[in-house]
């Protein structure tokens, strides 16, 4: 791949038709993030952001144009490659943490790589290795309901890199915290990001924490357009 291109999306494309209704949602949108960069998105309620991540996130296909993940062009990827792609290039972090209440937080973190093929013992390695670097290793044997909001999305932020991905896609990953567990926790992401070296693209409402972001971007008429911020 083209070094600084660990996520790219070139001339997209996406409409919806309802009867009679045709909207345009994406429309010749371009957009690259390099490794370790971190891009906001701020949009409007309705505005696209939900199809740009799952376009992004390889879970719908755009009606025209590439999305490129590490390098791969996705477009012509058959189902189960695309699935293996998104399991192993692309970490999803959404408002709700989304841990499976009956594992501990290592298993939690352990599971994405089991599933990828890395045997346990190195797994359980890794995990532990993030949950520390998330600042929350004390914790790793605790099940999700006996960890505060801010520690439950510090270890599904830790989930969402544990196969080393090339692209983190999040959805107001701090958005169901309290300002001050916000902003502790988007450290920790920032510090993440920075060190693993994972293109982010993140979608918030706030934006102090968009100022944080190497770029902010926002959808207009379909197309992706840099978001000024007062
Ligand atoms: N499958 C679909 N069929 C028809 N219209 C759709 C479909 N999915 C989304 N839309 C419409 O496309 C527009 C963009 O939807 P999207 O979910 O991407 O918005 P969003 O910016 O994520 O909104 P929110 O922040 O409220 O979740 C909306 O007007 C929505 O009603």
């Amino acid at each position: 791949m083209a070094e600084n291109q660990a996520l790219r999306l070139e001339a997209v494309g996406k409409e919806y038709r309802q009867g009679e209704n045709h909207l345009v949602i994406l429309d010749a949108a371009e957009l690259t993030i390099a490794p370790g960069e971190m891009v906001a998105l701020v949009a409007p309620s309705g505005a696209g952001k939900s199809t740009l991540l799952h376009i992004a996130g390889l879970l719908d296909r755009p009606d025209r144009g590439e999305v490129f993940v590490g390098g791969v062009a996705c477009g012509t990827l058959g189902d189960e490659k695309r699935t293996a792609m998104r399991r192993q290039a692309i970490g999803f972090v959404y408002q709700f943490h989304h841990l499976l209440p009956e594992f501990s937080a290592l298993e939690n973190v352990m599971l994405p790589q089991m599933i990828a093929g890395l045997p346990r013992q190195d797994a359980a390695a890794r995990a532990q290795e993030l949950l520390d670097y998330m600042r929350i290793g004390a914790r790793s044997a605790h099940r999700p309901a006996e960890l505060s909001g801010g520690e439950q999305q510090r270890v599904a932020i830790a989930r969402a890199v544990a196969n080393s991905p090339h692209v983190l896609l999040a959805d107001e990953p701090t958005g169901n915290l309290d300002p001050t567990t916000s902003g502790y926790v988007f450290d920790a992401l920032t510090a993440l990001v920075r060190q693993s070296g994972v293109a982010a693209l993140i979608a918030t409402h706030n934006h102090d924490l968009a100022r944080r972001m190497d770029h902010a971007i926002t959808l207009d008429a379909g197309k992706i357009v840099p978001f000024e911020m007062d």
